[in-house]
């Protein structure tokens, strides 16, 4: 299970997350849903550690991130793509992260079926990958540990409409076994399709979150019910006279 609890930071003028608190339960995919900059990267960065919130908390299972004897069997995370190092081999960089973490290299030949890279581009240096193979990369390392918490920064950046469906298919699964599956998108339809809860935000905060068949069946799609949503947000902040 992933915490958040009134996580509020800030850079200099700029408030990137703002009294943010949501629960991912585990069994459940859930997606953190809102447009360019509204703040879902930087509550995930915050939840694995790589940033430090000003205030409140973010726990994974329990506990900080970086409190867990081994993080990564905890929770593993994918920002922006593979995360690899463009003249890295993919398979090298997945062995590099598996025995700095005392994962076997048998786990990274695991990860990179269950993500369905072809053997024959196993061995391929990363920069020659596309976009959807770098995510599937960066999806790989995140599941080495294989953890109970599954983190992904726009993780349907890239795939065309099949690997959207492969995606749905992995993540469905993994929340089948138990896992705690968290991803951000600002894309409507693909979180329709692969999330079961969502977490609405703009402008840096919380401003709804409900069951994605609920909010279909009551709004008629999840994009309309994010609109709506956004438009009674913005309604009451300019009412207050919040200019964010
Ligand atoms: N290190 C930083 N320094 C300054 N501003 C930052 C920093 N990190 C985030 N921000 C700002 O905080 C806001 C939220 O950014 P964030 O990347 O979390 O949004 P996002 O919802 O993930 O957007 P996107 O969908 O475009 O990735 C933006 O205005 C961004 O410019």
């Amino acid at each position: 299970m992933i915490e958040v609890t009134n996580v509020t930071k800030t850079h200099g003028q700029i408030t990137s997350a703002d009294q943010v608190s949501f629960i991912a339960e585990a069994g459940v995919v859930t997606g953190l849903l809102g447009p360019n900059g509204a703040g879902k990267s930087s509550v995930m960065r915050i939840i694995c550690d790589l940033d430090r919130a000003d205030a409140g908390q973010a726990t994974v299972c329990g506990r900080r991130y970086r409190e867990h004897p081994i993080p990564m069997r905890v929770a593993g995370a994918q920002f922006e793509g593979s995360g690899a190092h463009p003249s890295r081999r993919a398979i090298d960089h997945l062995r590099w992260i598996a025995r700095t973490n005392r994962l076997s290299d048998a786990r990274v030949i695991e990860v990179l079926e269950l993500v369905d890279l072809q053997p024959r581009d196993w061995k391929r240096r990363v920069r020659e990958y596309s976009l959807g193979m770098q995510q599937r990369l960066g999806i790989a390392s995140a599941l080495l540990g294989d953890p109970q918490v599954v983190i992904f920064d726009e993780p349907a950046n890239g795939l065309d409409p099949l690997g959207i469906q492969w995606l749905r298919g992995l993540l469905t699964g993994l929340a089948r076994d138990g896992k705690t599956v968290l991803l951000s998108s600002h894309l409507m339809s693909e979180t329709e399709m692969i999330a079961d809860r969502v977490v609405l935000m703009d402008r840096s905060r919380v401003i709804g979150e409900g069951d994605v068949k609920d909010l279909v069946h009551a709004h008629g799609s999840l994009e309309k019910a994010f609109f709506e949503r956004l438009e009674l947000s913005r309604q009451q902040g300019s009412d207050t006279g919040d200019a964010r």
